[in-house]
Parts: structure tokens; sequence; C-alpha cells
């Protein structure tokens, strides 16, 4: 134990046998709680408490949607301060550090003094210290070297302010801390004043962020300073309730308060009326809005009169509808591919050209196989990142247990049977264009927070690794599933989903698209391109697939069309060139299309085996008696109604032994 260890453990002693000591109040008592409520033994020397990776990541998890708004401010106070030789720590609310800035060089230094990610500075394991003390007593303070409980901390000087959620709650710790620093406890009372006012703009961000569809209202004690730099912030309903505020509105309306004891009913803040602390009621705001001069937007304290000055922010309004007569923008070439004359696809390749070259998240709906792949694509293709790779990811298809690595990647050796270089992870792949994650709604809750951390802070963390690494990408998912009813159900994330449905595009099923024909027309002739041979469709067999209800939707046409290419003896189409499963569904009594498949499949040419190998079925002969009797046995009707030839419907009357009234024949029985 170094010298000055052992004075500082001597005076820690003297301090809990009841000695005065020259330090601040606040240091003073969070000696007597160290020794007295924490039990902690002045004499012992503690290492750094570094909670593991998995703990971590709770911890993150746990307050992401903060440490998203906070990065920015993070990032800043770091700039300012790096070049003094502070580090930088953000910790929640229960001293985890859950983001950390530092110079790597230093890593193994700052990892030695606690100064990093995951390490726990809480009062009652880590003695008196910046993070803990401000924890404790909700406090901006600084600790500098000596003031610190525990012996091996001494070497530090750390300044921390805390950061509070909306609703006044301790939300996270900011602080700053350095290896080094001069002697004089002043010398760090400047950073005081820099952190606090990290805090105050984290904070307020964090409130802002929160409540962004309400009203704001700012006020500051100046009208100069009240559009540039208000001290109070707080977000209130179209009722006039107060939902969030700041700490500082906190304080305020505390003093009021204080002002008047008998409104201390022990309500809480948030909830209350606007017009218990300010002479203000919510239909004065909009005459608080920044296009009058600040001085004439004075507003008083209900119960002190203390004069403030304030700017009300309207909450947004709603989007208005294009006018009817506007033209329709051109859509991009992909996506203007995606359809033709069908009302809800257009509608959906309109509103994926506005968000082509948004960094919105997307997330496209449909049933298997409708073409949500196919439209990620062609809004990649219509997009700025068309140069950059489009990766793919079926979260369904990857083993939970891979999952992880393959998406985030992974260090050489950062788990048993990982590969021997690492991995860069398919996230990393798509860097710099999209990444497509189908069938989102199978993804493990597990992985669900971790991909959260990805689309909010837009990087990510290999295994193995503590620092991320910044990822540009685009995200896509798609599902089949519906959603909703898993964020219900606790299966899928409630934040990843509105995360993720910044924009929700809901493709239609096959059996409700208008252009059947026109997407027939496409396949057969890429086929016919490929086989050069000019393949069309017979009448029955479009009617067959008009009748159908394509449950595998274009996936399922896709491959029907190349089944009846390949089968067909020349360039039409038959209906017994089309699968079974349609000519099936066709001639099912109850099938989804009702007697007109049933008809249309009796009006085809003699199928082999089956319906055409001569044996009669009752429901083939009933079709095409109904609908002779629907068309008052006008063959010549019914062949047009069915697409074919009048000598079709003969030959298939003499084969089903109808005859028709007029000829003496039993008609319908
Ligand atoms: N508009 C389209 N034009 C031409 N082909 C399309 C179109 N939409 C989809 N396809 C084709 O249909 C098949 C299925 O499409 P895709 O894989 O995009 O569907 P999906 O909805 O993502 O399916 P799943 O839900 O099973 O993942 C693919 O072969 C695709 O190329």
């Amino acid at each position: 134990m170094k010298r000055e260890q052992a004075a500082h453990i001597d005076e820690l002693v003297r301090a809990a046998g009841g000695h005065a000591t020259h330090r601040d109040a606040i240091i003073e008592a969070s000696w007597r709680r160290c020794v007295n409520e924490h039990n902690l033994d002045p004499v012992v020397l503690r290492d750094p408490c570094i909670v593991t990776h998995a703990r971590l990541r709770e911890h993150q998890e746990a307050m992401d949607e903060f440490l998203h708004t906070a990065r920015f401010g993070v990032e800043t106070l770091y700039r300012e301060v790096a070049g003094l030789g502070y580090v930088l720590l953000l910790t929640d609310a229960k001293g985890i550090t859950v983001d950390f800035i530092g110079d790597p060089t230093f890593d193994s230094n700052l990892m030695r003094a606690g100064l990093y990610l995951g390490a726990d500075w809480n009062e009652p394991h880590a003695g008196t210290c910046a993070v803990g003390t401000c924890i404790a007593t909700g406090e901006a303070l600084v600790v500098h070297q000596s003031d610190h409980f525990d012996a091996t901390h001494i070497p530090l000087t750390c300044t921390a302010a805390p950061v509070f959620d909306p609703s006044g709650a301790l939300a996270a710790v900011l602080d700053i801390s350095a290896l080094h620093s001069p002697q004089p406890k002043e010398s760090q009372y400047l950073a005081l004043q820099f952190v606090k006012s990290f805090a105050h703009k984290i904070e307020t961000a964090h409130l802002l962020n929160r409540f962004r569809r309400e009203w704001i209202v700012k006020l500051a004690p100046s009208p100069e300073f009240a559009d540039v730099d208000p001290a109070y912030v707080l977000a209130v309903d179209g009722a006039g309730r107060i939902l969030g505020f700041n700490n500082r509105t906190r304080q305020l309306m505390m003093r009021e308060l204080d002002c008047r004891p008998a409104l201390l009913d022990g309500r809480p803040l948030a909830g209350r009326l606007l017009s218990e602390f300010f002479d203000l009621q919510v239909d004065d705001l909009p005459r608080l809005i920044p296009s009058r001069p600040a001085s004439q937007r004075m507003v008083r304290l209900a119960i002190s009169g203390t004069p403030l000055f304030a700017q009300a922010q309207q909450p947004p309004a709603r989007i208005a509808a294009p006018s009817p007569v506007a033209p329709a923008p051109a859509l991009p070439k992909p996506l203007e591919a995606l359809t033709r004359g069908d009302g809800a696809m257009l509608d959906v390749a309109a509103r994926a050209a506005k968000l082509v070259n948004t960094q919105m998240s997307l997330l496209i709906c449909g049933e298997t196989g409708t073409g949500k792949e196919h439209l990620a694509k062609a809004i990649h293709a219509a997009s700025g990142r068309a140069g950059k790779p489009f990766v793919p990811v079926n979260c369904a298809a990857l083993p939970e247990t891979l999952i992880e690595g393959e998406l985030f990647g992974y260090e050489p050796g950062a788990f048993t049977g990982a590969a021997a270089k690492g991995k860069r992870g398919l996230v990393m792949e798509a860097d710099g264009g999209t990444l497509f994650l189908d069938e989102i709604g199978d993804m493990p809750l597990t992985l669900q927070t971790r991909l959260l951390r990805v689309l909010a802070e837009r990087e990510v963390t290999p295994i193995g690794r503590t620092r991320p690494v910044p990822v540009n990408i685009r995200v896509i998912a798609a599902t089949h599933r519906d959603l909703i009813a898993e964020v219900k159900a606790g299966r899928f994330r409630e934040d990843l989903y509105f995360r993720l449905s910044g924009g929700v595009l809901t493709l239609p099923a096959l059996r409700q698209r208008a252009d059947l024909d026109w997407l027939v027309a496409r396949f057969l002739a890429e086929r016919g391109g490929v086989l050069r041979v000019p393949f069309e469709l017979s009448g029955e067999a479009r009617a067959m697939l008009h009748a159908y209800a394509w449950p595998g939707n274009i996936r399922e046409l896709a491959n029907a069309l190349d089944y009846a290419c390949a089968v067909a003896g020349d360039a039409v189409i038959a209906w017994d060139d089309l699968p079974d499963r349609i000519r099936d569904a066709a001639a099912a009594p109850h099938g989804p299309s009702g007697a007109v498949h049933e008809v249309a499949a009796l009006a085809g040419p003699a199928a082999p085996g089956g319906m055409g190998s001569g044996a009669i079925s009752a429901d083939e002969r009933g079709a095409l008696l109904a609908l002779l009797a629907a068309q008052h046995w006008n063959v010549s009707a019914v062949a047009r109604a069915l697409g074919v030839d009048r000598t079709t419907i003969h030959r298939r009357m003499r084969r089903l032994h109808i005859t028709s009234p007029r000829h003496g024949g039993e008609g319908m029985n």
C-alpha cells in the first residue's frame, strides 16, 4: 500500500470515529453512509467491479431509447473534454456504466481504474465516488482525489451530474473522470458546470423526443433567452395536463408548492394542470408561439407571481392528403415494374417511392409469396443505395444459436466453434446498402433487443468486442404475421415494432389483384424467351387461373407457369397442362371458385386419367348441366362464357351423356 493510501485510510477511520473533516458536507455524509449503512471497511482496497457482458447488455437494453437520444450529447461533451484528459461515462440509475468514451491508448489503465464500460459505480459497492454519491443524493458533484472513500480510487477526479426522466425519476448519471488532475479541487469546478449543462441538454432532448406529439412549453427568466436557452421545459397535453418536465422545471414547481404547502397533497407533478403552477390555460398556448416578440409572451408563476417568458411549440399537424387534381409523380422504374393497373399495388409503389431515400426503416407485410422481398429489392434498386449490397436474411431459417453471430459477427475465438478469422456478420456486409430481414416475426426476443440497438445507434457490436462499430444500413423487414398481435402476445418487442414500422407497406394477396393477366403474360414471355416458344394460355386454363385462390401467391403462380410451360405439348397452354392442385381445386364441389371452375375444367380437353379418362364425375356433369341451364341450353353462349370452342362443349356433352331437352334429352336429371 502506498503512503498516501495509508494516510487516506487513517483519515477515514478518524472520520468514522466521529472526528470532523475538512471535506465538503456531501462527501462527509457519504463517508458516514459508507461505514454505517453500506458496511464498507475503510481499510479494504477493492478492485473495480465490472459486470459481465450479458448483464451489461441487459442494463443497456433497459434504457435503449434513452441511450439513443443521449448519444449525440455524450459525444459532443466528450469532444469538448477529451483534450483535457477526461473520459466520459454514462451510467444507469443503478450505477452501471452503460456508455463510455475514452482514449483507447489508455485502455488498460482506464480499465484498472474502473473507468470502463460495464463498471459498477454504485455507492454501496464502490464507496464515495461521483456517480454513486450523485445517485444517493440526486445532486451534481465533484469527488476529487482523496474525497473518494476507497483508497484505490484516490488518484482519480470525477465529476457527475444526474439526468432525470420526464416524470422526475433518476434516469442516468453523466460523469467525466480523469486519471490525473491538479491538486486543488477548485480546478474541477468549471468541469462541474459543463457536465451539469450537458445533463440538462440530454434531459431536455429526451423530454422533447418522448413528447414530440404534444404541446411543448419552454420558459426562461429573460425574454432574450426565452427562444435561445430556455431553462424550463415541459410537455402539456390538449387538456392542459402536465405530461413531463426537465429537472429545473421540477425544482421550479416544487418551490411553488413550498410557497403554498396546502398544495403539497402528495399528488405527483406529472398529471397536474398547467394552471396549478402558471397563470396559463391550454387555450392561451397559441398566443405564445415564437412569431410574437418574446417580450409579449410573459407568463407568471401562479403562486409566487414571478414573471417568466415563454415559447409554446404546437403539436405537429397531420400531414394533409394530396390534392386529388395533383398529377401522380412518375414512379422510379423498379417500382413502376411491380404492377400494371392494380390499385392496391399502385398505392404501395407510390408510397414506397416517397420513402426510397429516407433513413426510415420499413416493414413490408403480406401473405407468403406476395412479393415482399421483390418489393424490398425494388426499393433498394430505386434508392441511392442501389450500387451497394442488398443483404437478405431469413430470420426464421437461421438456428437461434447461430443467428447472433451470423447477424452481428464475432471476433476471432469469441466462442467455441467460432471461425478462426472471426466473422464480419450480415449487418456489416450490408454497410452502405440495405439489410432485408425476412420473417422478422420469427426472430427470438433476445435478438430483437440487439437489433433494436443496431437500429437505434446505427452501430453494431460483434460478439467478443466491447466497442461498437458504426454501420450505415437501411433496414427493410418483412413478415407474414400480424405483428401487432405478436406484440400483444408478448412475442415481439413493442419498441422494435415501432422502430421498424416507420413505414408499413402491405402487399395484396394475388387473388385480390386485378393484374393477374399482366403477371401471367410477363411470366410466359420470360419463359417463352428462354425456351423460344411464344407461349399463350387457352381460355379454360386462363379461367382456372382466375378462379384459383393462390394460397402461395406470386411464387405459386410462377411455379405453376414453369410447370405448365415444361409440360405443354405446344405453344398453347391447355387446362390439363396446369399442376394438379389447380385442376383439383377447380374440380372440388365446394372449392374456392364454385361451379365456374368445375365447368372450366369440364370445358377442357380430355385429361389423362380422372375427368378425361372416360370416368364420369358427378360434379363434372352437374357443373356443366348447371351452366347449360343458366344459358338456356345455348351451347355457343356456354362456350363463349368459358372461352372455348362450341365443339369442345358438344364433345364434353357427349362424353358426359348430356342431351339437350330440345333434342329430347333428360336435361337436368
Ligand atoms: N411484382 C412481381 N413481378 C414479378 N415477380 C414477382 C413479383 N413479386 C414477386 N415476384 C416473384 O415471386 C416470388 C416470390 O416473391 P418473394 O420471395 O418476394 O415473396 P415473399 O412475400 O417475400 O415470400 P415469403 O413470405 O415466402 O418470404 C419470387 O420468385 C419473386 O421473384
